[in-house]
């Protein structure tokens, strides 16, 4: 067994385990990355599939994630716009096709009052909610016990509002039914993009993409570390000197990450893991209670997200932004998703939760058929036919499980919330499914590996 002495052990390569990495390093402490795949970047992942050059992770950057747009600067890296010129589709409940330009749906007359309705009721609600502390609210444990779909339904008997306004949280963010987590789930996944205006606004949300990938940011950030990244080792068990009983560290002995070749030993670890990846790792002595408890109430949301690469983008001659959302299709939405300069046409389209596992009951082929006939739906029969096509699954992915992130279970934010990211002893956590601000995205992941490199150098 290979023994490596360091400051700070960090147990995955992913945006939050670098970043922290990163900070600490500029600091003047010695780190050592573990990093399970074979591959860096976590659920960043930019890949050539057949020739086509593939997001197969996180890809948008919108304009309120400082952290992320701070961090790009830093690494010289490129925006570019998603293109959106041309009008949008949205497919009603009766299979009609219907363009339209804003962010508010065709939709009858009433359901439309419903839908702003509750765009601005929420917006209320979100503007009362710390994304730092949700369970700081008032009336955090009654928003945490009733589900979104239900809390929906206190507000409108509009079949067609609630489930739009469902599908902005439920399919497009959490990506899981809106009856299977809480309205103060809801409340902080648009708190921490701002407001819910933000997450209805296709323009502000899914703003720009980087020029070559958004993996050269954990690709670059590891290469600042020159060889301190070691690929292939699954950290499988964290050795310490466990708590006293009132809840100190037992001993100033640090920490021993021990993979199947390396022990790492340090002053302290961060596992910068999806939450629900931390209890895979064996801790000697165990965690405490609660983090036994509370790592068992998070779970990974499930989304399949789409690729189809085409000659040309052929849907901008017919007028169309690429742009295309329905409650009622297998893929809730769709959008324009050509590389920079690149002459061929790309359609990203998302299929979430419980029609993501139906079409996993069926053949590659069937299901392939499908997703197509769904994305025809928007954009025509064309769409039928990709050069490249390719899905994205995050939930075969045994270092991360499902996609995109980590959620409570009903009543779980409220309950174990603020104990989330709190560090034990020498064993602190970082993971953009742990973030107030940027909660879920890459952003968030680069907030919490700073806030625990900062920890770390003040404790
Ligand atoms: C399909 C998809 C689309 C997305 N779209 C966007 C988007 O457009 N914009 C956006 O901002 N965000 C998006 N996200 C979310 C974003 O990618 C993540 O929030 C972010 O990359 C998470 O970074 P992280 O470092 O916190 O975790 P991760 O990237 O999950 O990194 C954790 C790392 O830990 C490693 N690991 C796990 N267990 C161990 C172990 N025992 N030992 C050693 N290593 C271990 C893993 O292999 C992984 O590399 C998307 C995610 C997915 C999956």
């Amino acid at each position: 067994m290979e023994r490596i002495d360091c400051d700070v052990v960090i147990v995955g390569a992913g945006a939050s385990g670098l970043t922290a990495a990163n900070k600490l390093k500029d600091a003047g402490k010695s780190v050592v990355v573990l990093e399970a795949r074979d591959r860096i970047g976590g659920r960043l992942w930019t890949d050539d599939i057949d020739g086509a050059m593939l997001e197969i992770g996180g890809q948008w950057v919108s304009p309120d994630q400082d952290a992320l747009i701070e961090t790009l600067d830093e690494l010289g890296l490129e925006t570019y716009e998603r293109y959106r010129e041309g009008e949008n589709v949205y497919i009603a409940e009766d299979g009609e096709r219907r363009l339209f330009e804003g962010d508010i749906f065709p939709v009858p007359a009433k359901t439309e009052g419903e839908i702003v309705g509750l765009i601005e009721k929420l917006d209320q609600l979100v503007a009362e909610i710390d994304p730092d502390a949700p369970w700081a609210h008032p009336r955090a444990k009654e928003l945490d016990e009733v589900s979104f779909a239900e809390w929906l339904g206190t507000q409108t008997d509009d079949e067609e509002a609630k489930l739009n306004i469902g599908m902005f949280i439920a399919g497009a963010m959490l990506t899981k039914p809106a009856h299977a987590f809480s309205a103060l789930q809801a409340l902080l996944m648009a708190a921490s993009a701002g407001s819910f205006s933000h997450l209805v606004d296709a323009d502000f949300i899914l703003d720009k993409r980087v020029v070559g990938g958004l993996q050269q940011v954990p690709l670059l950030l590891a290469e600042r570390l020159g060889g301190a990244v070691r690929l292939g080792q699954a950290v499988r068990t964290i050795r310490w000197a466990g708590l006293t009983e009132d809840g100190a560290p037992a001993s100033d002995s640090g920490v021993v990450a021990v993979t199947d070749s390396l022990e790492v030993h340090a002053r302290r670890v961060i596992v910068a893991v999806p939450p629900v990846l931390i209890s895979r790792i064996s801790y000697e002595p165990p965690l405490p209670r609660r983090q036994h408890q509370l790592h068992q109430h998070l779970s990974m949301g499930f989304v399949i997200k789409v690729h189809a690469v085409y000659e040309t983008p052929f849907w901008r001659a017919d007028g169309l932004s690429g742009t295309a959302f329905s409650p009622y299709e297998l893929c809730h939405e769709a959008y324009d998703n050509t590389n920079h300069e690149d002459p061929r046409g790309t359609l990203v389209g998302f299929v979430s939760d419980e029609e993501a596992d139906g079409v996993f009951t069926l053949s590659a082929e069937e299901r392939k058929e499908r997703i197509l006939e769904s994305l025809s739906h928007y954009y025509g029969e064309q769409a039928k036919h990709p050069v490249v096509y390719y899905e994205s699954d995050w939930g075969s992915e045994e270092w991360t499980r499902g996609a995109y992130a980590a959620s409570f279970d009903m009543g779980g934010l409220a309950r174990y919330g603020s104990d989330l990211r709190a560090p034990v002893g020498p064993i602190h956590f970082s993971c953009s499914d742990m973030a107030g601000k940027g909660y879920q995205h890459v952003d968030g992941a680069i907030r919490v590996g700073r806030e625990v490199a900062a920890e770390i150098l003040a404790g």
